[in-house]
């Protein structure tokens, strides 16, 4: 077949990274490191005096693990790879035979994630290129909430105006909330935002909005507004916990009312609350995705499924076409599960304060699990194949029904016999002595069930992609403070060592199923949570012995210094050059390698705890919704990248507890060899010890800001400071008596 232009040759291509062999050569640099480390520690183990044995033993073993671990993530830079689609030969080959699409949005909760954000992300999906009649929207709301229910109402009407101005302007991004109030958007042609057009727009989303949320500041619809026979489903007894299933088809194509302004029609939009009994457990998202699967399956049963949070607008109107040449390319496309793109925030700061970016997760460690057969499904921004998805196994003989759910395959309902066919399936009941959230569909009981779910669609046998194009497929919201920020990982973290200890587990047991450097890669994040013990070791026990006058490295002026010192130097220098490269900036690096001390000692400790506990049956699986509004203070803190501590939380206590101890142990130490002039002596010995702790230090400098300095709102609670100072202080009394 023929490359370029034409209509022959493949829908995707792939190519390598380049300067993969330097990289090779610097991880057989840095292994060579290693192994001189290990064997120094191995064969310089110290009587026991001071509890220094102890000591040592506890260092060996934490870089057992961290060289351990340091040999899994390289399966994530071997050889990355990345994909170039050709969405012309797609359409050349495939013209007006496209495959239906659904679009699931979740929502779950009308304060957390307000409802005018809901419905610029529907708005942004519903607003594809792509044919109206192959596209359904559907929104799952876990509140049940008529507010949401009357915001997706606005945005319908409101969709009439804005898909027509979307596709007569090739507007991007398509969620109007973005495209209007985001700096991302220039207009490239026409000076499009300085037209009349425009601002009419403009006004007229101002306007929808202004509506939906003074809707939401009453807390109800006002009685007047109700004007969709849809409302009548609420009643005053219905609380989020505890309602009826709600199914309401908003637009449908059999309906006069399903065309926009200039007469063409509309995608489908439905609404869908799923049954909420107090004594059912919902399972979380993963149960609104298992009742979405089975209320579509009803509707317009696409073969190909998008899922997005309700914070991930889609930022490019592509998306959906440069999908489905994967999925559709005749020779590569028949194992591929799913196409998951990278998550992307528009809502970061320059420097990236809390290294919520994931710039080189997502420009290097994707790229590079998709070398060895799959990235992760990571739960949102994800393509599926519905049968991927609902739990059939890879097989050779199949062949997918690209043309299932179109026109003419489709019974012609009108939406109240669907409404009323579907809705029994989003009861609580549905799925008992099912194999739905076990085999079927996604799976449940684990805190990060996209994860667990991409790993079994593995399991089956299918393939995944990552994509990353230029322009950016979807934009979500970060969390913009500290403490939900660790919040967010230790869910993931506990959720990631759940699946290490399942009968799931990669780096266990799953070697007959997918490729070793797959296992490798699932397991880096796997194993987040272990990390926390080896990286407190080394934080707090060099510090101490510091304190104590005591080495626990070589001298500088021995041969053995030369790895300790190139380890270090070498690996900082690449994660630096690792993350320009990435997009990050100098200080963004530099914020991102605390961000990695403060979730290692707090997020992944929880994780891992958390975990032990559940073993032993005391702790119950949770799901803290990440927060996507922030304004005030709290806001301007944020745009001036100004940690925020305010909350008095047990997790500030341990960041706090160990900034101060290296403080401490430093200037302690520091003192001990002035004092008692050994100063060139001790420093041979020491030195190590008072860089590592000099580093800690540094890292820690907008902690003791916080701890001490700062007089405004978002400083440490004074409980916060009290408490650390005492375990700092008491840590370094009980090791100097
Ligand atoms: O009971 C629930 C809880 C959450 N959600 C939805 O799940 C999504 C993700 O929740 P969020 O609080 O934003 O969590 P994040 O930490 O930002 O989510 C990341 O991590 C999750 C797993 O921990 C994945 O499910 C998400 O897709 C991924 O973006 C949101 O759309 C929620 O509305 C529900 O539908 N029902
Ligand atoms: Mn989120």
């Amino acid at each position: 077949m023929e490359e370029g232009t034409g209509t022959g040759g493949p829908l995707f291509q792939t190519y390598g990274a380049k300067g993969r062999t330097v990289y090779k050569i610097y991880a057989s640099f840095i292994l060579m490191c290693i192994l001189s480390i290990l064997s120094y520690r191995l064969t310089h183990i110290p009587d026991e005096q001071d509890g220094v044995r102890w000591a040592w033993m506890a260092m060996l073993s934490s870089e057992l693990w961290f060289s351990f671990y340091w040999i899994i993530t390289q399966s994530a830079r071997w050889n990355p790879i990345y994909h170039q689609t050709f969405k012309h030969r797609l359409s050349q080959r495939h013209g007006n035979e496209l495959p239906c699409v659904d679009v699931f949005v979740c929502t779950a909760d009308p304060v957390a994630e307000p409802p005018s954000l809901v419905v610029s992300t529907v708005l942004s999906v519903m607003a594809y290129d792509y044919p109206s009649e192959k596209l359904s929207v559907y929104l799952s709301d876990d509140a049940g909430s008529e507010l949401t229910f009357y915001a997706l109402w606005e945005a319908c009407k409101f969709s009439k105006y804005w898909l027509p101005f979307c596709k007569k302007f090739e507007v991007e991004p398509r969620s109007p909330g973005a495209c209007f109030f985001k700096q991302s958007f220039h207009s490239s042609s026409n000076n499009l935002s300085t037209t009349k057009e425009w601002s009419k727009m403009k006004d007229m989303y101002e306007e929808m909005i202004n509506r939906i949320e003074f809707v939401v500041r009453q807390g109800k619809v006002p009685q007047e507004l109700k004007q969709h026979q849809g409302f009548s489903k609420w009643s005053s007894e219905m609380t989020s916990r505890n309602h009826d299933a709600i199914i309401q088809i908003l637009i449908d194509e059999k309906d006069e009312n399903s065309v926009d302004l200039d007469g063409n029609l509309l995608p489908r939009l439905v609404y869908m609350a799923r049954e909420k009994r107090p004594q059912h457990h919902h399972n979380f998202k993963a149960g609104a995705m298992n009742a979405l699967l089975r209320v579509s399956s009803e509707i317009s049963n696409s073969p190909i499924i998008l899922n997005v949070d309700c914070d991930m607008y889609s930022n490019n109107s592509q998306s959906i076409r440069d999908a489905l040449c994967f999925f559709l390319d005749e020779e590569k496309g028949h194992d591929i599960g799913f196409i998951q793109y990278p998550q992307y925030f528009d809502n970061i700061t320059k420097n990236d304060l809390y290294a919520t970016s994931f710039n080189v997760i997502n420009e290097v460690e994707l790229c590079g699990l998709d070398s060895w057969g799959g990235t992760l499904y990571i739960g949102t921004g994800c393509f599926h194949r519905r049968e991927a998805l609902k739990g059939r196994k890879y097989s050779k003989d199949y062949i997918e029904d690209w043309k299932r759910g179109s026109l003419d395959k489709r019974r012609v309902e009108s939406p109240s016999v669907l409404e009323d066919r579907a809705k029994p399936l989003a009861s609580c009941t549905y799925e008992h002595n099912t194999l739905w959230g076990k085999e079927i569909g996604l799976r449940y009981g684990c805190a990060v069930e996209d994860i667990l779910t991409g790993l079994t669609i593995h399991y089956n046998g299918w393939k995944s992609r990552y994509f990353n194009p230029q322009r950016r497929g979807f934009l979500g919201l970060a969390p913009t403070a500290l403490e939900p920020s660790l919040v967010q990982f230790k869910r993931w973290s506990e959720g990631h060592f759940q699946i290490f200890l399942s009968k799931y587990s990669p780096l266990l047991f799953g070697h007959q199923k997918i490729k070793l450097g797959l296992c490798m890669g699932y397991s880096i994040y796997n194993l987040w949570a272990l990390n926390s013990f080896p990286t407190l070791t080394y934080i707090l026990i060099p510090p101490l012995f510091l304190l104590k006058g005591i080495s626990l490295f070589p001298k500088v002026s021995t041969a053995w210094f030369l790895p300790f010192a190139l380890v270090f130097i070498a690996k900082q220098a690449y994660s630096l050059i690792e993350a320009l490269y990435c997009g990050d900036t100098f200080m963004g690096w530099w914020n991102s390698q605390r961000m990695w001390v403060f979730r290692r000692i707090t997020s992944f400790l929880y994780g891992a705890v958390d975990n032990i506990f559940k073993l032993f049956g005391v702790s119950k699986l949770a799901f803290t919704i990440t927060e996507k509004v922030n304004d005030g203070d709290a806001l301007k803190q944020y745009e001036q990248e100004v940690m925020e501590f305010h909350s008095a939380s047990p997790m500030f206590v341990i960041i706090g507890t160990v900034a101060l101890l290296n403080a401490f142990c430093l200037v302690g130490g520091v003192m001990r060899m002035v004092n008692m002039n050994k100063g060139a002596a001790g420093m041979d010995a020491l030195l190590i010890q008072v860089v590592l702790c000099g580093v800690v230090v540094a890292i820690n400098v907008p902690i003791y800001e916080g701890l001490f300095l700062r007089k405004d709102k978002g400083c440490m609670p004074s409980s916060v400071t009290f408490a650390s100072l005492g375990a700092a202080m008491l840590a370094c009394l009980l090791t100097l008596v």
